[in-house]
């Protein structure tokens, strides 16, 4: 063994396992360390780790893996609707149906990093979909994890159709924290939003930054392309970037709504908080052969690495 190999340095590297469900697992490993895990169920990332091995995604205790439920932690991806405004069941199917791998996607834009090692996810409607939902999409996503061990997910939605269609999406990140009382956010201060609790009525937020007290299920409008969620407990701070989805869905179900989900700890809302790139307030509408592109890229870094270090305006 080399003085690397030693120091836990390794090959990036891909490799298919399987659940305790017999449903396959892709695992992404970067040189130094960091790790990521999607499953084909939901085409959900369930697992982000930076290179020391620490979990920075939350996962509840009482997920349930197993289709038609989605699973409840990591990175559910809400499409074609968020939320329940729509004819569809709650944030839409693609989070409940099985994905595949796919070998040869279509290349991305020129220019585009795609990280150290990546994996492509494809899903295609079922015809049990197309009664629901009846338009022909592909959508595509890749998850790669850069050498630092950024997690970056690309979204490409395809109409395949002969006519157009409109959706609306999230990434519905559930990061781990320390403990929610220790989170804050910073990025969102000033921006309209529109409240869930209260009939999607519309606010202006107040605060200098969000921090968390209570139940809080807000759609952020025209949010910036870099936010950052500091933890003071774990003095972590994560750097959540997006492109091509202009709301940014901030969820924290807090004490009385937990006892009512049941796939989800009662106390478990203290060491969760979902902070979403999501296209919300105003769906996206493709056209017969157009395709759309949405991006998220997740790093979590000391908290001493300031934001004010970040330039909102860089493109990722
Ligand atoms: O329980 P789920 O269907 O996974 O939804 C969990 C949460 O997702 C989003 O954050 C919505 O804004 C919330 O209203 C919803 O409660």
């Amino acid at each position: 063994m080399g003085p690397s190999a030693a120091l836990g340095d390794q090959r990036a590297s891909m490799e298919v396992v399987k659940d305790w469900n017999g449903i396959d697992q892709v695992v992404l490993r970067a040189p130094r360390g960091a790790s990521a895990r999607a499953s084909l169920h939901g085409g959900q990332v369930i697992s982000w780790r930076n290179g020391r091995g620490e979990e920075l995604l939350f996962t509840s205790s009482k997920a349930i893996f197993r289709p038609p439920k989605a699973i409840r932690g990591g990175i559910p991806l809400c499409f074609p609707q968020f939320g329940n405004c729509g004819s569809l069941e709650q944030h839409g199917f693609a989070r409940n149906r099985m994905w595949v791998v796919e070998d040869d996607p279509p290349r991305l834009r020129t220019g585009e990093s795609t990280g150290c090692v990546s994996v492509d996810l494809l899903l295609r409607p079922s015809e049990e979909d197309l009664k629901c939902w009846p338009h022909c999409f592909e959508f595509r996503l890749r998850v790669s994890l850069g050498a630092d061990g950024d997690l970056s997910m690309i979204s490409r939605i395809r109409n395949v159709d002969g006519k157009k269609f409109t959706f609306s999406f999230a990434y519905h990140t559930y990061l781990s924290v320390s403990d929610i009382s220790e989170v804050r956010i910073e990025g969102l201060e000033t921006l309209d939003y529109l409240d869930n609790l209260c009939n999607r009525e519309r606010f202006t937020e107040q605060e200098d930054a969000i921090t968390f007290e209570s139940e809080v299920d807000r759609v952020y409008l025209g949010s910036p392309d870099v936010v950052a969620v500091l933890d003071h407990g774990k003095k972590q701070t994560f750097i959540i970037k997006k492109e091509g989805l202009p709301d940014t869905v901030v969820w924290n179900p807090w004490e009385k709504k937990s006892k009512s989900i049941v796939d989800f700890g009662d106390d478990e809302y203290k060491q969760m908080l979902c902070v979403d790139g999501a296209a919300v307030e105003r769906p996206i509408t493709l056209r017969p052969g157009e395709e759309w592109t949405g991006r998220l890229e997740l790093s979590a870094v000391p908290s001493s690495f300031c934001i004010k270090n970040l330039d909102p305006t860089r493109s990722i």
